[in-house]
């Protein structure tokens, strides 16, 4: 997102026909969410260790690892949206070399699964987690906590900052 766009991402995502609903996440929220991953998590592990697939499985990876002890952590780098416009996937970096047998692939969502079915093609046998999911990658997960709607967009908190929010009446006017 550019900086100091927000309102205009937002109003971009309003007439944008795919993503009707917003869903603003806190770092509390995303803190919480990701600890609620961990308590279920632990009960499957011991893991050998996390593939976080960057950029936005970082923040969740961290917290897990921090939870669950993990110190041994590798990345996947994948590049698929560039913000809301969704491209090819792109395979920046490959992780761990195997099968990803007891190894936890952690990413902070998935939408169509376009991603997740890159990453678990690399490593079949490990344990996909997200915090969030939509119903269309949902299929491609193991482990979740939320699912939202797949006309939502959910903004993290790396990609938002406190602004003035108009009023629903207001916003409802205008449409
Ligand atoms: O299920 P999909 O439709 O593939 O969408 C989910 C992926 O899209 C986002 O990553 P993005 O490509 O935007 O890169 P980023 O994590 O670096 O922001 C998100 O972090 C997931 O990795
Ligand atoms: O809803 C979303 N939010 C943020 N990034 C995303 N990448 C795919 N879908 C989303
Ligand atoms: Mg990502």
């Amino acid at each position: 997102m550019k900086p100091n766009s927000q309102v205009v991402e937002l109003q971009d995502m309003a007439e944008n026909p795919s993503f009707r609903k917003d869903f603003p996440v806190s770092w509390e929220e995303l803190h919480r969410n990701a600890r609620a991953l961990a308590w279920r998590l632990a009960e499957l592990g011991p893991w050998k260790g996390i593939v976080a697939i960057t950029r936005g499985g970082l923040v969740p990876a961290a917290i897990l690892a921090r939870e669950l002890d993990v110190r041994l952590i590798d990345t996947v780098c994948v590049s698929t949206y560039d913000h809301q416009d969704k491209r090819e996937s792109k395979l920046l970096k490959a992780p761990i070399e195997g099968d990803g047998e007891g190894w936890l692939i952690v990413d902070d969502l998935v939408d169509t699964g376009r991603t997740a079915r890159v990453v678990r093609d690399l490593l079949p046998k490990a344990h996909f987690a997200t915090v969030y999911a939509k119903p269309a990658g949902r299929p491609l997960v193991d482990t979740f906590i939320t699912e939202v709607s797949q006309d939502t967009w959910i903004f993290f908190p790396w990609d938002i900052e406190y602004r003035y929010a108009e009023p629903i009446a207001e916003i409802r006017q205008k449409r």
